[in-house]
């Protein structure tokens, strides 16, 4: 061994919530293992991510849900303050972005962490910032996650655009805001500010919001943001980003849109060619590491989380890191398999889907059928819109969407559906509660013919 290369059994690139699931085990197995981080442990999800988001909008549907008080059972003044959602943020959920606790929790386990930005310099061979080299005897995981993806519009480099950080650790609202895509990240932080006050505009270059969902969920949400006073625009990209003293200028193919605060939220992407993959024998100009069944990408390398390309989800990351480290441990396990990924736009209403849309499934040449339908009597009852649709393949359901007030958790019974292959049949013989938000999938299910 060289005097400045340490060696451990296996060395994890970036802990956010892949890498630190992945890390935390094998220590816990008795690995000598590495945690080489360049920013906080823990990664996007708790400090500029899932959370923090989360919390913004649990504070967001409160205010709406006082506001629909009125003709329903009495009066509400409602009077927003961003204070105590920033201060939860700050106090509650990222420990003002100090990621002690995490990184105790890893070194307290018999991890050694390496702060510090890794590049791959060959199979089974990291360097750290430059200086530090370090040996795998196993091998390398690889979960260096995503950063927002910044499209090359002409004016925007170099103004002070918001990416999910600035967004997240924002101590006060801004008087107007550009959302620049209307994906997950666009959808629901453009409604937590607008409902906490600001004039919003969101900028979708496809034609409908949510675009990697069903178009009725795009459709819905469009409706909802339009009632808020949400200015959406479908199907139009920015052309150019001017920045004067305190307030942006997007102009547009339809026009030109001006605000204090502009949040690029147009999609992630994982920087492998920064990474060093070509070291490891792997494409750099590839937008994701592939990775078989067992999460390996080479010899002595895995790969797990947002960077494989399989779906930009901290579940997915854990899912994933769960598969490699039996694989690493050399021990059985189940293989990756992904016909039933969960996702959940935490819009108000909540866009849960699993699966695959109709158009994908088209595009697969499955034997399609789909059928939607609302949420009848508790949508009704409730005030709220919303819908189920699903997607068969033959006898069994190929995806599905729920979109309502409880859409998340209306999926897991979808999912189960999906990931199981439970046939149709099977499904409309069950009694669904009267009168749950759940109950319209036996609707649904009967609309399949
Ligand atoms: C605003 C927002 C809201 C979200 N909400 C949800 C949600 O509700 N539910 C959900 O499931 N997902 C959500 N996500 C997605 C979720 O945060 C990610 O899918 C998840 O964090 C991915 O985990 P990961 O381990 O792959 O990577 P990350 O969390 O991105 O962590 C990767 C880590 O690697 C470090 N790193 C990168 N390069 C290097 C290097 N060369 N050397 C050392 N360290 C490095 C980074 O500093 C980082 O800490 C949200 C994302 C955003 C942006
Ligand atoms: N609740 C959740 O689970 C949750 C929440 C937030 C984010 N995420 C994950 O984080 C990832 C990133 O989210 P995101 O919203 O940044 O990405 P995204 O890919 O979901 O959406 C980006 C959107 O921006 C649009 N777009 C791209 N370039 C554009 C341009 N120049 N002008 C206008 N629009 C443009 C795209 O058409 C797309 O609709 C997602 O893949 C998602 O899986 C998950």
């Amino acid at each position: 061994m060289d005097a400045e290369t340490e060696e451990f059994d296996v060395i994890v690139l970036g802990l956010g919530p892949g890498g630190e699931e992945v890390a935390e085990s094998l220590a816990e197995a008795g690995l000598a293992v590495a945690g080489v981080e360049a920013a906080l442990v823990g990664g996007e999800c708790p400090y500029w991510g899932c959370v923090p988001s989360k919390m913004m909008i649990r504070a967001a549907d409160l205010l709406a849900e006082a506001r629909r008080i009125p003709g329903m059972s009495g009066e509400a003044s409602v009077v927003p303050d961003w204070a105590p959602v920033a201060r939860r943020i700050r106090e509650e959920a990222t420990d003002d972005w100090d990621d002690k606790v995490a990184a105790e929790r890893f070194t307290g386990k018999g991890g050694t962490l390496v702060r510090g930005r890794g590049k791959l310099t060959g199979p089974r061979e990291v360097l750290v910032d430059g200086a530090r080299v370090l040996r795998a005897r196993r091998g390398v995981v690889v979960a260096i996650g995503s950063q927002a993806a910044i499209p090359p519009i002409p004016g925007l480099h170099g103004t002070p655009y918001w990416t999910n950080h600035e967004a997240i650790e924002a101590d006060r609202v801004p008087e107007s805001l550009i959302v620049l895509g209307g994906g997950a990240v666009g959808a629901e932080l453009a409604q937590v500010y607008a409902r906490f006050g600001a004039r919003v505009t969101v900028i979708e270059a496809a034609a409908s919001l949510l675009p990697q969902e069903e178009p009725e969920a795009g459709e819905l949400i469009a409706k909802v943001f339009a009632d808020e006073g949400v200015t959406v625009r479908t199907g139009t990209t920015a052309t150019r980003v001017d920045h004067h003293g305190s307030a942006f200028t997007v102009m547009t193919e339809g026009g030109s849109h001006r605000a204090e605060r502009l949040l690029v939220a147009t999609g992630r992407r994982s920087d492998l060619a920064a990474l060093g993959v070509g070291a490891a024998g792997l494409d750099e100009s590839a937008r994701a590491i592939d990775v078989d069944d067992h999460m390996r990408a080479g010899d002595g390398l895995w790969a797990v989380g947002d960077v494989t390309g399989k779906g930009n989800f901290t579940h997915m990351a854990t899912y994933q890191a769960k598969i490699a480290l039996a694989d690493i441990l050399g021990k059985p396990g189940p293989t990756a398999a992904y016909h039933a990924v969960p996702r959940v736009t935490f819009t108000d209403p909540e866009v849960g889907a699993v699966g695959l849309t109709e158009r994908q499934a088209r595009e697969k040449g499955l034997d399609v059928r789909a059928a939607v339908a609302p949420l009848s009597a508790r949508g009704w009852i409730a005030r709220s819109d919303g819908f189920v649709k699903l997607v068969a393949d033959g006898n069994v359901l190929a995806g599905a969407t729920s979109a309502g007030p409880s859409g998340g958790e209306v999926l897991g019974l979808l999912t189960l559906a999906v990931h199981a292959r439970i046939p149709i049949e099977r499904l409309r013989s069950m009694i669904y509660a009267y009168p749950t938000f759940h109950r319209a999938i036996e609707e649904a299910l009967a609309g399949l013919g």
